[in-house]
């Protein structure tokens, strides 16, 4: 079963005067849904998301990942829970452009001591890039770097994903098919997503929409 609890989550930064950057929410995400991040710019999306998936500490308040609280975690287990339980999507691809497109796939399978196997090849074909092992990351459209990165961010079998604005280099046709493919690969075998957009149209795809203003939770109209 995993779950992620946050309760009165807050994050400012710098003392005298302190900003505020997120101010006391809490809220649950269940086994195998697709959480929607939205607000304006600087509302504190990615700060959410950053703490949720244990890449920032709070200043105040909580997060709970499989019935564990965070903070009582030490750096090494935090990390094997991000190596072993996450897997992360980034507006900017993030490969590592001196490795292959297969030795980026690779990575996480060697960190967390799995077994090879076919894997890449059948990472690649279900991101539709059969074929590409070889090529490096910067041979690759904007498109295929993050077909890339979302099969790289899958192929440890993550419990949950998280996606910061995946979709944000990214023309319209990319960004919808970026979308339907974190859509189908994760609920196909029942991932957690949560992804930050700026895009209305991923709205309607939600299981739960998290709108952010001003470093708050806003209640959703017409509930
Ligand atoms: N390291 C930092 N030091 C100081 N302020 C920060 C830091 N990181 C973020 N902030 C501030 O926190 C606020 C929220 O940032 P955040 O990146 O969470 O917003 P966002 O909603 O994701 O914005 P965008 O949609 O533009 O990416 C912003 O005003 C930002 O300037």
């Amino acid at each position: 079963m995993s779950e992620i609890i946050f309760e009165s989550l807050t994050r400012w930064y710098g003392e005298h005067p302190r900003r505020l950057v997120l101010d006391g929410v809490s809220g649950k995400i269940t086994d195998g849904q697709f959480v929607v991040v939205i607000g304006r710019s600087g509302s504190g999306k990615s700060t959410l998301l950053n703490l949720l998936g244990g890449l920032d500490t709070p200043s105040q308040g909580l997060v709970k990942v499989d019935g564990v609280d965070l903070a009582t975690m030490n750096d090494g287990a935090l990390t094997a829970l991000r190596r072993r339980r996450m897997g992360f999507v980034f507006q900017s691809y993030n490969l590592i452009p001196t490795l292959s497109v297969a030795d980026n796939l690779r990575l996480p399978l060697q960190l967390n001591g799995i077994a090879e196997g076919n894997k890449v090849s059948e990472w690649l074909a279900r991101v539709d890039l059969q074929g590409r092992e070889h090529d490096w990351p910067d041979q690759l459209s904007g498109g295929e770097q993050q077909r890339v990165a979302i099969a790289r961010a899958l192929i440890h079998e993550p419990a949950y994903i998280f996606a910061d604005e995946p979709t944000g280099n990214l023309d319209l046709a990319n960004a919808e098919r970026i979308v339907q493919l974190l859509d189908s690969l994760c609920r196909s075998a029942g991932r957690t997503l949560i992804m930050v957009t700026h895009a209305p149209e991923v709205v309607g795809l939600a299981d739960q929409l998290l709108t952010i203003r001003e470093g708050r939770l806003v209640e959703a109209e017409g509930h």
